[in-house]
């Protein structure tokens, strides 16, 4: 059987392939860019005027001329009007293009006009150059502004704006369904039969993937092969990603895994030395454009294994980062004696030092899902040992 960690390598191994799509520029906040977006000009694409004041060239005040007839205005938008006299000025504003013939700009705190004149009331600091921000400094054509890969943001889609593309190419977000399995299960506007129980590990999912801004379809189906065969099938024709809750460890209608595999779902792994959520399985279809985490029943089970396993791997797949788990510091002791990684839910605390404790809460296993309601995390806590001290530092998975 599998190490937890040794099931990050192979998820790993096994990135979703996702196609691309087009969408106008303005809804592509938060999306993967699966396109270089290159710079179509220079940036900036003329000598532009940096601050509002008069464009003079440079020699005249090397010379030492510091008064200067002002013989008009050159104004952002307007087109180039060259300095008709090298010893005169223009006044200029900021954005605008500096005037042929001018290569320095003195902006109106450091002049006093009088009379159509302008005359420099501070000129220690002036160079050639000044106030002028050049052209094609910042970027020129072709270099790359921004790299396929990277999450937009709203600097980005200012980047994307400026090169006049109105769309761009993303990565499409994932199609997700969940599917929950099992004779035993109603679904909630239902009243369950004694031997019944509203399905709940559904919402649990369809709430968790709204938070990674996946809206998914919840289905349930009754355990027959049939069933679940025609269910899943046509699910893969429209999905890229299936996540099942049940039916998959070793009992009699225990069919997710067998039916998967027949639908050409190639597994990857089933079962990792775990507790909670033992009988995890994962697969993809040839190429890794669908894939499958088939997720134990148990509640518990289920809850672990997404924020564990399933989270972090959508999160990568859509292009960002996984959230990394948090460190924390048992805030009482644990034992738990069987050589397999544990679970255990906990409420995390900030304490005055700055760690974050955990108190640990081992409910009643892992069919006791009301427990989590006062969880805050699951601490990872190693297969080979059987007693964790107080103080004991951890990995820890929050669950939102
Ligand atoms: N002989 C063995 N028995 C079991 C093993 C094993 O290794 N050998 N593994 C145990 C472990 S660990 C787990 S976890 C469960 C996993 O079971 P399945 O994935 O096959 O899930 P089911 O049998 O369908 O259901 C288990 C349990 O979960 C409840 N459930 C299922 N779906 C939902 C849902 N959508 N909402 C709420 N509750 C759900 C279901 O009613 C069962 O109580 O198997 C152990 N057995
Ligand atoms: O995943 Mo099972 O009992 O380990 O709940
Ligand atoms: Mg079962």
């Amino acid at each position: 059987m599998l190490a937890a960690a040794d099931a990050d390598i192979i998820l790993a191994r096994y990135p979703l392939t996702l196609t691309t799509e087009t969408v106008p520029f303005d809804k592509a906040l938060g999306r993967i860019l699966a396109e270089t977006i290159v710079a179509d000009r220079d940036f900036p694409p003329f000598d532009r005027v940096a601050m509002d004041g008069i464009a003079i060239n440079y020699d005249a005040l090397a010379d030492g001329k510091t008064a200067f007839t002002i013989l008009g205005t050159q104004r952002a938008g307007e087109p180039a009007q060259p300095l008709p006299d090298p010893v005169a000025c223009l006044e200029v504003m900021t954005g605008a293009i500096l005037p042929p013939g001018a290569d320095t700009v003195i902006r109106y705190e450091d002049l006093s006009i009088v009379d159509g004149t302008a005359t420099l009331t501070a000129h220690d600091e002036v160079q050639r150059g000044l106030n002028v921000h050049p052209q094609g400094t910042d970027r020129r054509p072709l270099d790359v502004l921004l790299s396929a890969g990277v999450q937009l943001r709203p600097v980005d889609l200012a980047v994307v704006a400026s090169v006049g593309q109105t769309s761009v190419s993303v990565r499409r977000r994932p199609r997700v369904a969940v599917i929950s399995t099992g004779d035993e299960l109603v679904d909630i506007h239902q009243t369950p039969l004694p031997h019944q129980i509203r399905q709940s590990n559904a919402y649990l999912l369809q709430a968790a993937l709204r938070d990674l801004g996946i809206d998914a379809g919840v289905y349930l189906f009754v355990d027959d092969i049939t069933t679940i065969t025609t269910g899943i099938s046509t699910l893969l024709s429209t999905h890229d990603v299936l996540i099942s809750t049940g039916g998959v460890s070793a009992g009699k209608a225990d069919f997710v895994p067998d039916i998967l595999s027949g639908l050409g779902i190639h597994r990857h792994f089933h079962k990792i030395e775990q507790r909670p959520g033992r009988p995890m399985w994962f697969g993809s279809s040839a190429g890794n454009e669908r894939v499958v985490f088939a997720l134990p029943g148990n509640p518990v089970s289920t809850t672990m294994c997404f924020y564990r396993y399933v989270r972090p791997y959508l999160q990568r797949a859509m292009g960002g980062p996984a959230d990394p788990p948090l460190f924390v510091q048992l805030a009482g002791p644990v034992t738990f004696k069987p050589e397999l990684t544990y679970f255990i839910p906990a409420r995390i605390e900030d304490s005055p030092n700055g760690q974050l404790l955990a108190y640990p809460l081992p409910g009643s296993g892992s069919a006791d899902f009301t427990n989590l309601t006062a969880a805050d995390a699951f601490v990872e806590l190693p297969p080979h040992e059987s007693l964790f001290p107080t103080g004991t530092v951890a990995q820890a998975w929050s669950i939102g």
